[in-house]
């Protein structure tokens, strides 16, 4: 693949990033983010702060992670090494989508990558031993605009890969369902506010 390939998502907003992986003798290379080349297709933020994590155990799930406006943030995700189900939650107010998920296997291997807009929760499920995710933000941590959402609250229904009760963090694990949680996120075309 010469070009970077973007496929949308039945959510919309939501976007598979594919860029053009470069294989020769030595192994290969990739520009895993370009302001240019992102731009040329349409998706034009300010990322301001890259963050890494590592999850040790096969079935740690974090999420589902927003942060609500005005400090809302669009993430870039991809995993570095090993495997994991991304998934993404549209909790626009207003959406033709609203409550519905989108998840797609990211790998080291693979090189996918999940672009997850404003108005998205975010989480995954590792699905090897030694999992590291990195992923782009173009909003800051602002722990006080933090929010969680149950991971397996069944008015979402997300089919995570594996059948395991995952690692969670003692925070995940006392999240709140959708319908409880207090949202600012409005559907309204480009802008959410
Ligand atoms: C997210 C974050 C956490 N922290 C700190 C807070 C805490 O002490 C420690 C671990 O934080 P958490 O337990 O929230 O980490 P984690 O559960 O990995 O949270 C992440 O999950 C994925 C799914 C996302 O989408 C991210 O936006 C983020 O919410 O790191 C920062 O300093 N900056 C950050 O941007």
């Amino acid at each position: 693949m010469d070009e970077m390939k973007i496929t949308e998502t039945p959510l919309q907003g939501v976007l598979i990033v594919e860029p053009a992986v470069f294989g020769d003798h030595r192994g290969w290379f990739t520009e895993t983010y370009s302001s240019a080349k992102f731009k040329a297709q349409g998706i034009d933020m300010d990322f301001v702060q890259d963050n890494q994590s590592y999850s040790a155990t096969k079935g740690t799930l974090r999420g589902l992670h927003y942060q609500l406006n005005p400090k809302a943030q669009t993430k870039l995700v991809r995993c570095t090494r090993g495997a994991m189900f991304d998934v993404a939650v549209d909790i626009r107010k207003g959406s033709p989508t609203y409550g519905q998920w989108f998840g797609l296997e990211l790998s080291a291997e693979n090189k996918k990558q999940l672009l997850i807009p404003k108005g998205f929760a975010h989480g995954f499920m590792t699905l090897t031993e030694d999992v590291e995710v990195q992923y782009k933000c173009d909003e800051l941590y602002a722990p006080e605009c933090d929010g969680g959402i149950l991971w397996n609250d069944p008015a979402i229904g997300i089919e995570w890969p594996i059948d395991v009760t995952p690692v969670l963090s003692a925070k995940d694990e006392q999240a709140p369902l959708l319908k409880d949680v207090v949202l600012n996120f409005v559907f309204g075309g480009t802008d959410i506010e």
